[in-house]
């Protein structure tokens, strides 16, 4: 790591960018399972949102890691990574005066944690897309859990790594209860509701 590196402030700011487009910035941060319904739902609230002429951004999982985070596994150590870079991206959309939209497993609540913690307070919102393992396994839209079970792929969540349900979501979504629409929809309204948008 360089000490040679000074911060530059600039003349610009967040609250610039939030005037100019007439609505808040910060992130949306959905974490759950594979399968559980996280791009579906990002997807979704993307389209909504366009709609209302919201400014905003989408970073999502398999996206991202074809391009900056291609150098990444699925070690612990390396979910860790994928996470900490996502989170500075984030806040640095967020700081352009987007809402960002973000769809990773993000299984480890110490890492969600640290995003939220580089963000301004208030900032943040963490989303649990919940959906029993069960229920993603039969959706398995990759054909990813047949993999893992077949001894394929090793480390795949939920059968022989961790997930960490979160402890303190602003929202949980049961996406085997509400349909994608649904559940994007419920997001709009938190967002109506916390001034946002
Ligand atoms: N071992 C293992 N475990 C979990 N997921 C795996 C694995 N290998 C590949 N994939 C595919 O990678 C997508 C998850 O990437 P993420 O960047 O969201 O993962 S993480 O947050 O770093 O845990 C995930 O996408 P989603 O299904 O959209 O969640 C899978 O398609
Ligand atoms: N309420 C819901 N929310 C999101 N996805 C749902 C929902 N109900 C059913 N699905 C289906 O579940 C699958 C979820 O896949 P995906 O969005 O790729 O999940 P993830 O990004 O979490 O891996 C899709 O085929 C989607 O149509």
């Amino acid at each position: 790591m360089s000490s040679n590196i000074t911060w530059h402030d600039t003349s610009l700011n967040a609250d610039d960018y939030r005037k100019l487009n007439g609505h808040h910035s910060g992130v949306i941060w959905l974490t759950g399972l594979s399968g559980s319904g996280k791009s579906s739902i990002a997807n979704r609230l993307n389209q909504l949102l366009y709609e209302k002429k919201i400014h905003t951004y989408l970073l999502d999982g398999d996206n991202v890691r074809h391009g900056l985070n291609k150098d990444l596994g699925f070690s612990s150590e390396d979910r860790v990574e994928n996470i900490r870079r996502i989170g500075e991206v984030a806040n640095l959309f967020a700081d352009s005066g987007k809402i960002v939209i973000t769809a990773f497993i993000s299984p480890y609540q110490k890492d969600r944690d640290r995003v939220r913690n580089i963000l301004p307070k208030g900032d943040f919102i963490e989303v649990h897309v919940d959906c029993p393992i069960e229920e993603c396994e039969k959706r398995d839209p990759k054909g990813l859990y047949q993999k893992a079970r077949n001894g394929e792929i090793n480390g795949f969540t939920g059968i022989d790594a961790p997930y960490e349900s979160p402890s303190s979501s602003e929202l949980t979504l049961h996406t085997d209860r509400a349909d994608v629409n649904e559940c994007a929809l419920q997001l709009v309204s938190l967002l109506e509701d916390k001034g946002w948008i």
